[in-house]
């Protein structure tokens, strides 16, 4: 059964159509101006009872305005929402008990209070009782290490431990959803280690997630369904293992060249894709390893430019996400 279903899920904003400058400002003044921005532009999706789905996109595609929308901050302009069966936005209340948020770029603790007094408070809020409280604190530093943090002030927290309290103060009642904006953004390898360990732990343990992240190891250790947003649209939505599928025979060859590379390669190796790996000297060439060997790819190449070095890649998730945002996939394989 779903526990997140958005369907036409809509959220326009009105922002000022202002000219740069004083002038500009004046003249907004006198008569204001208006356009309207589609963040969210007709979603529908339908997340079932334990499923972990990575929301991702390019920046500005609409991943957090969704989140908002889902978590009932912001009310959609049109469309329909419900997470556990509730309107996020009018049940407010009731949804709360539903689901833990985390945004990883502001935290919800409060800033002059030891983390202890912030999770005591939120116990209170959620009234959960004494014992089972106390042992969510001992899953969490099982877990977390979040015993040494209980008596820093939350503005005193480096980021790492920031993110490990924050994500204790929102799973702390056990809500059956969780959704997660960038949970393990700037964090060193190690915290965002710790980050997706927690986050596997609650996955097994039934809890539904949503997350947003750039990061593909956040989705290959974390989600089993990949939902790529752009433009405010949904322009893919597949299991990851359909996506694995989707890539299996793939290989990407990363040339380093000797010269500047120009053109194409459609005419001497029809079907393989070739694109800039930051610069005219760094080609990547992606090819079906049934139709052509590496080898086949690294000296057609030589024939046009001197290949001085050469990696060869397999197949990765991060292939699919850059190939969606090209707009090169469909919107949906089979599960
Ligand atoms: N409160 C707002 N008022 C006006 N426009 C907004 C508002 N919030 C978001 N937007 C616009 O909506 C679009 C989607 O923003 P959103 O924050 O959802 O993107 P995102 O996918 O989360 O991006 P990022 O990866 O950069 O965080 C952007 O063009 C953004 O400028």
């Amino acid at each position: 059964m779903p526990v997140i279903e958005a369907s036409g899920l809509t959220k326009r904003f009105r922002i000022a159509d202002k000219q740069p400058g004083l002038r500009g400002s004046l003249r907004h003044l006198v008569r204001p101006r208006h356009v309207e921005h589609v963040a969210v532009d007709g979603v529908d999706l339908s997340i079932s009872s334990g499923e972990a789905v990575a929301y991702v996109g390019p920046n500005g595609a609409g991943k957090s305005t969704t989140v908002k929308l889902l978590t009932g901050i912001l009310h959609p302009t049109a469309g329909r929402v419900r997470v556990c069966g509730l309107d996020p936005h009018r049940d407010r209340h009731a949804n709360a008990r539903n689901i833990g948020v985390l945004f990883g770029q502001r935290s919800q603790l409060w800033w002059d209070l030891q983390v202890r007094d912030s999770l005591a408070l939120l116990r209170d809020i959620h009234r959960i009782p004494r014992a089972r409280y106390a042992a969510r604190l001992e899953e969490f530093d099982a877990l977390l290490g979040l015993g040494r943090l209980l008596p820093v002030v939350a503005r005193q927290l480096s980021l790492g431990q920031r993110m490990r309290a924050d994500l204790a103060a929102a799973l702390l009642h056990a809500p059956p959803v969780v959704f997660l904006d960038e949970p393990t953004i700037g964090l060193d390898i190690v915290a965002r280690q710790a980050v997706r360990d927690f986050l596997r732990a609650q996955r097994a343990s039934g809890t539904t997630v949503l997350m947003t992240t750039h990061d593909i190891g956040d989705i290959e250790q974390v989600c089993r369904r990949l939902v790529i947003i752009d433009g405010g649209r949904i322009i893919f939505d597949g299991s990851i293992d359909a996506v694995r599928r989707l890539v299996a025979d793939q290989r990407t060859v990363h040339l380093t060249l000797g010269a500047d590379w120009h053109g194409d390669l459609d005419a001497d190796l029809p079907g393989v894709r070739l694109v800039h790996d930051g610069s005219a000297r760094q080609i990547a060439v992606t090819f079906d390893h049934g139709a052509y060997g590496a080898g086949e790819i690294v000296s057609v190449v030589a024939r046009r430019a001197p290949v001085v070095d050469i990696r060869i890649d397999e197949p990765s998730i991060e292939d699919v996400v850059r190939r969606a945002y090209a707009g090169e996939l469909s919107p949906s394989v089979p599960a």
